[in-house]
């Protein structure tokens, strides 16, 4: 593994530092299983989209995907770089209030929004809602004459494209859950009804093509497609989009063969496009919104693991257990997705053994990594796998009763808690008794 590669550090006791600590030191203050973040890394990530929109002038909104790490320590640092935020659920979009996201900052997306969802976004007077479907219309229609409300609307788009992506992260093809279908006239059919609403302010289209892609041409395809709509409503109704949001999904480096791009190279592209179109139709520039998730937080964050039992079945495979697994890192066990790891205390040595990495929950398929190479594993080491900063604390559960990971942030060389690891107490906490 090339470490140069990695925003992380090896000191000179030969320890992974993570924004100048030590991992060491971590571990034993905080203990493991760790979910640690550099938050100067989510700042230079916000800020490469922030400032490439602005070098180009054009208005933009940068939409943080907070189903990636939702949490109020990880909203404020979002809060402060003036990112808006995109939520999912009551939790997400709870969440974001608590940690002061003002409200028409804040968008809602989902496929199957319930009332009190759509409630809750209209109560509080979020930016915008996402429709994504009719049967959503009718609630949104009728919780806001209820209240005599407006709402701001833009429609989500499905282009019909597959993007380079596994197919589970996949939302932009004809056969996806998400979204309007635009081949079969769903788009249209929402975009006359969302017209014709009192209630519904409609400010544009919305397209996510998928996630953890690589390169700009599916983007610009995306937007070729939804700029064929638009050139049909404006031939036809005289309509122009005010807003255009071309989603996340913008790719991050798990191991060597991810080859990211820099992030502004996205927003370069994008801009490109959408501008080349304007000027073709002859109308103004929409406000330009993107969502990405992953590359915010996704290579600031590290899990650390200490290790424990193992297993050596000769000439097949030798097994080292940490003591997380699936709970807290499910990506391995739903997409095969495939991360780097190391020895964050001996992280110097020579890997002279491949290890597959395990976690502890009863399921064969929990495992984080297969065929790692390593230096000889010992009981107690600390395994550290580096990428885990997007949908990993998002995505954990308590499967098998495992209280989940504690969070901490690191900035300026200091640590602090973030989320604190759950106790067996909070395992029961819901549980009601039945004698
Ligand atoms: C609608 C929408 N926007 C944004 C994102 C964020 O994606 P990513 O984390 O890959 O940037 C997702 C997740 O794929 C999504 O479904
Ligand atoms: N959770 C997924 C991405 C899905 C994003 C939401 N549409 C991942 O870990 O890669």
């Amino acid at each position: 593994m090339q470490m140069e590669n990695y925003p992380y550090r090896i000191n000179d006791l030969g320890h992974l530092e993570i924004g100048g600590i030590d991992s060491v030191d971590l571990v034993k203050k905080y203990g493991t299983p760790l979910y640690v973040y550099d938050v100067s890394i989510v700042r230079k990530n916000c800020r490469a989209f922030v400032e490439a929109f602005k070098k180009l002038g054009v208005k933009a909104q940068v939409t943080y995907a907070s189903k990636a790490f939702s949490s109020i320590a990880i909203l404020q640092v979002i809060k402060q770089e003036g990112l808006s935020v995109d939520v999912v659920s009551e939790g997400e979009l709870y969440t974001a209030l608590q940690a002061g996201i003002a409200p028409q900052k804040i968008h809602m997306h989902g496929n199957n929004k319930s009332r009190s969802e759509l409630e809750m976004a209209i109560e509080h007077e979020i930016g915008c809602i996402v429709v994504d479907n009719f049967y959503e219309i009718e609630i949104l229609t009728e919780i806001l004459r209820k209240k005599q409300k407006t709402a701001d609307v833009i429609i989500r788009v499905t282009p019909g494209i597959n993007s380079d992506t596994h197919q589970y992260i996949m939302t932009g093809n004809e056969d996806s859950k998400f979204g309007f279908d635009l081949h079969n006239g769903q788009v249209d059919q929402a975009f006359q009804l969302i017209r014709e609403n009192k209630y519904l302010n409609f400010k544009g289209l919305h397209c996510h093509i998928g996630s953890q892609i690589f390169e700009t041409d599916r983007f610009v395809t995306a937007a070729n497609i939804l700029f064929q709509k638009i050139e049909e409503w404006k031939g036809t109704y005289g309509y122009t989009p005010e807003v255009i949001n071309l989603g996340g999904g913008f790719g991050i480096r798990y191991t060597e063969n991810d080859q990211p791009i820099p992030l502004d190279e996205y927003v370069y592209r994008l801009v490109e496009v959408i501008q080349n179109h304007c000027s073709r139709l002859n109308m103004e520039v929409p406000e330009i919104w993107i969502e990405p998730g992953r590359s915010v937080v996704g290579d600031a964050g590290v899990t650390l693991y200490t290790t424990g039992s193992t297993k050596v079945i000769p000439n097949v495979r030798d097994y080292v257990a940490v003591d997380g697994g699936m709970t807290d890192n499910i990506r391995p066990a739903l997409y095969q997705a495939k991360y780097v790891g190391l020895l964050a205390n001996r992280a110097n040595q020579k890997a002279d053994t491949v290890v597959s990495i395990a976690g502890k929950c009863c399921e064969s398929g929990d495992m984080l990594i297969w065929d790692l190479p390593i230096p000889k594993v010992k009981k107690g080491d600390i395994l550290a796998i580096l990428s885990t900063g997007a949908y990993g604390y998002s995505m954990a559960s308590n499967y098998n009763r495992f209280a989940r990971a504690a969070v901490v942030f690191i900035e300026n060389g200091i640590d602090k808690l973030v989320i604190r690891r759950e106790t067996v107490k909070d395992i029961v906490k819901n549980d009601l008794s039945y004698e």
